[in-house]
């Protein structure tokens, strides 16, 4: 064969064996791609559609009692809602920038905060590391997905808050509810306002505020706590999904998620992660009422749970 045939011949053959070699590859492609889709399926099924063991429970009126509820927690109410203004959460936000309060691990910050009595909690005496434990592990009998058993175990532990800036619990515990607009009806104690300065402010009063329709919740400013504070550390510091950082920053935010109130300040993604927030609720609420965990028999597995996420160990709080 001339040297211009073999070349012919050899380069027919390779663009034979290259477009083979093109097909075998999209079709991996494409197998992955499906697997991928499939993936992502099975994780918002097991997350959303999944019923929890407590959605069969009929015992859930026993919870969030408050005209029955003590002293501690009604006295607790009136002052958070005559303190947290609009000029008080400026200040508080500003100061939570300002500076590093301490560094330590996951595990620590929950140890530290065990020493912690919630004066808002009218449904539990146990302490923060069993209420945190007893929610992960509701998430994970349930076969949640690991990021949200996680999600459960670290919920609650910006509350830390209360050892470093805090003026007392009222800017720590407590239910969450919008500043800078008119307080709703579906927030608990509605009449403990009348005496917050901002009650009186024509614009702070007014249905809208400073806000508009449709603005969405990560405009709004939530009354400052546990919740505004943990979701900063946990975005900056993990690889936590979106609805984990929403559960985290929303599930004091009652009056939104269970009493439907300020939907009109919702936007698109408000919509997907109120489905999450609304998910993760159950376990916060009604895993109160489960046997007291194991401190020491639990600790293994969910130290590597917080290594998968949480990847520099160190957490700057
Ligand atoms: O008393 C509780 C407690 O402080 C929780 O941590 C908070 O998330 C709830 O919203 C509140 O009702
Ligand atoms: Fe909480
Ligand atoms: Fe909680």
């Amino acid at each position: 064969m001339a040297p211009s045939a073999i070349a012919e011949t050899w380069s027919a053959e390779r663009t034979d064996r290259d477009g083979q070699a093109l097909e075998d590859l999209s079709d991996d492609i494409d197998a992955v791609n499906v697997l991928k889709a499939n993936m992502k399926k099975e994780a918002e099924a097991s997350l959303l559609a999944e019923k929890s063991k407590f959605d069969a429970e009929k015992d859930k009126t026993q919870f969030r009692q408050y005209e029955d509820a003590c002293d501690r927690v009604k006295n607790f109410y009136r002052e958070q809602h005559e303190k947290q203004t609009v000029a008080y959460n400026l200040k508080a936000r500003n100061n939570f920038k300002s500076k590093t309060r301490a560094e330590m691990s996951i595990w620590e910050a929950m140890e530290k905060l065990n020493t912690l009595i919630d004066e808002s909690d009218p449904d539990t005496s146990l302490s923060q590391i069993e209420h945190l434990l007893q929610s992960a592990e509701a998430m994970r009998r349930d076969g949640r997905p690991r990021w949200m058993q996680l999600t459960g175990l670290i919920h609650d532990l910006g509350k830390l808050l209360f050892f470093y800036d805090a003026e007392g619990q009222w800017d720590v515990v407590g239910d969450t509810f919008p500043v800078g607009c008119a307080f709703d009806k579906a927030i608990i104690y509605p009449d403990t306002f009348k005496n917050n300065p901002d009650s009186n402010d024509p614009i702070y009063s007014s249905k809208f505020g400073i806000y508009s329709p449709g603005c969405g919740l990560d405009n709004i400013m939530l009354s400052w706590g546990h919740d505004e504070y943990l979701y900063h550390i946990v975005k900056d510091q993990s690889t936590l999904p979106q609805e984990a950082l929403a559960m985290i920053r929303y599930h004091s935010f009652y009056p939104w998620h269970t009493g439907n109130a300020y939907q009109e300040f919702m936007d698109e993604h408000d919509e997907k992660m109120l489905e999450a927030v609304r998910a993760f609720n159950p376990y916060d609420l009604y895993s109160k009422s489960d046997d007291v965990p194991s401190i020491e028999e639990l600790k293994p597995y969910y130290l590597e749970l917080i290594d998968e996420f949480f990847p520099t160990r160190v957490i700057k709080w």
